[in-house]
């Protein structure tokens, strides 16, 4: 099993680059499928396991897709099949982002339920409601969904119970080429919806409205291929900035744009951190004491459910006792036993967490058990006494590119230790004996000083 290490302790300063957002692209490259000529290319696509996975899942529909220098090209000219993967669903919810642009092109799809995740049960009944207005038959087999329409789509008003962010854009994307107007009523407003439109409309849909909770689309007869440079990830940005105030460090963090990032800033400076914006990205600088302050997720422009996690650990040093409410999602405090087993004092009571700052922290091993959860551990562990070991991270490496170099450069004492399996796969490639790979690794790490002999894989 792979891990991160972090020894607490140090200060983090200096700049670090916002990828782009991984919320962003998934849903702009299932997008590509509506794409009937010339292939797209969309810039800033990060290195995520998740996006791999769609990558693959457009692959098995037929779209011709490359990821190079961190640009994808995709052409979707001729689709093979309208059937995605069972094994590459399950793998990523947001797979199931292809529904509404296979409806739209082939007016035919097959694929399994998105499972539930740690952090809710996460249902689909609002993507659903929105095909089936649009005159889609959807059926259930045994763990899959197929849906069907005869000839195109039909524009519709839908009203969505719950303004939900995939809802919204899996209904948009379905609608891009409907015969007449679809309306979207209490739709998400995220940035991402915004980006995802754009893309759209590059492509030659009619998308009015993105960014406020009715949004207008005018079917056109067909799309056509694009090129978009995605957002900065927000969330990415957000967990930097957490990550500097909690080591009371002084860090540029480029790309971040400030009105996507208003709650977090609002709270920082909340909490006495002080926060500067300039049109390239956000400094954050705190050497004071943080003031405790309450934290209510909601959707967008509200505080992101997404930066719960992370905004907790910062609450655990603060002066003072804060209130952290959940109401995105019914299970998103995962995270709380791992922070008490590092000698944080949370309560949980249903959706709201009790967090007692002023508590000292020591390096302990924990797990992240899902994406934000393991971003969070690691903020913990930059101040923790002594040496933490998060396992799990294959939750973190699904949204963060390169987070260990990228706090190694601030000055975080931090290492990625390779699974007994990573260093065999590894060595396998390089020609190499793994014990030599594993002190070429060794050598690499970004942190020398932290004791590397205790994580070694044991190798067969
Ligand atoms: C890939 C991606 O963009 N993921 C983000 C997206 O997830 P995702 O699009 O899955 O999140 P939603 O906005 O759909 O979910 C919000 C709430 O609505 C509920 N719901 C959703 C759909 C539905 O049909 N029925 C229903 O009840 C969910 O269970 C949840 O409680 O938005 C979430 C909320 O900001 C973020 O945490 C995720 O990082
Ligand atoms: C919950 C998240 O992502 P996903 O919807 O892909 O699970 C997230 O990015 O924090």
């Amino acid at each position: 099993m792979s891990k991160i290490i972090v020894r607490g302790g140090r200060t983090l300063s200096g700049t670090v680059r916002v990828h782009g957002a991984k919320n962003s692209v998934l849903p702009i490259l299932a997008a590509s499928l509506l794409a009937e000529e010339g292939s797209s290319v969309i810039h800033d696509v990060p290195a995520l396991d998740d996006v791999k996975n769609i990558l693959q899942v457009l692959a098995a529909l037929g779209v011709y897709a490359q990821h190079q220098d961190g640009s994808v090209h995709l052409n979707a000219e001729s689709l093979a099949s309208w059937e995605a993967p069972y094994e590459l669903v399950r793998k990523m919810r947001a797979s199931f982002l292809v529904m509404g642009p296979l409806l739209a092109r082939v007016g035919q799809v097959k694929i399994s339920l998105p499972g539930g995740c740690a952090i809710g049960t996460r249902p689909i009944d609002q993507h659903l409601k929105g095909f089936e207005a649009m005159g889609a038959e959807i059926g259930f087999g045994q763990g899959s969904i197929e849906a069907k329409v005869e000839g195109k789509l039909r524009g519709a008003r839908i009203y969505l119970d719950i303004a939900s962010v995939g809802a919204t854009e899996n209904i948009m994307m379905a609608a891009t080429t409907a015969l007449g107007t679809t309306i979207i009523e209490n739709a998400a407003k995220e940035p991402e919806i915004v980006d995802l439109a754009n893309f759209l409309n590059a492509m030659g849909a009619k998308v009015r409205g993105a960014g406020t909770g009715i949004i207008r689309i005018e079917g056109v007869e067909r799309l056509t291929s694009a090129e978009h440079q995605v957002i900065p990830d927000r969330v990415e940005a957000g967990t930097y900035m957490v990550a500097a105030a909690i080591t009371g460090g002084d860090v540029y963090v480029e790309g971040a744009i400030r009105d996507h990032l208003g709650p977090i800033v609002a709270k920082l400076e909340e909490m006495g951190v002080c926060v500067d914006c300039d049109e390239n990205g956000i400094r954050v600088k705190s050497n004071g004491p943080i003031r405790a302050v309450d934290v209510k997720t909601l959707p967008y422009p509200g505080f992101p459910t997404d930066m719960q996690a992370q905004m907790m650990t910062l609450l655990l040093v603060a002066d003072g006792t804060s209130i952290v409410t959940e109401t995105v999602f019914e299970n998103r405090f995962m995270h709380v036993d791992e922070l008490i087993k590092m000698g944080a004092e949370i309560k949980v009571d249903g959706r709201t967490a009790i967090v007692t700052g002023g508590t000292k922290l020591s390096g302990a091993n924990v797990s992240a058990t899902d994406l934000r959860a393991g971003a969070a551990l690691i903020c913990a562990a930059l101040v923790a006494d002594g040496n933490t070991e998060v396992s799990g991270i294959h939750h973190i490496e699904r949204g963060y590119v390169n987070i260990v170099n990228k706090l190694a450069a601030l000055g975080a004492d931090i290492y990625r230790a390779p699974s007994p399996e990573e260093v065999l796969a590894e060595s396998e490639q390089a020609s190499l004996q793994p014990d030599i790979l594993m002190q070429q690794l060794e050598q690499r790490a970004s942190a020398p000083e932290v004791v590397i002999r205790n994580i070694q894989p044991t190798l067969a």
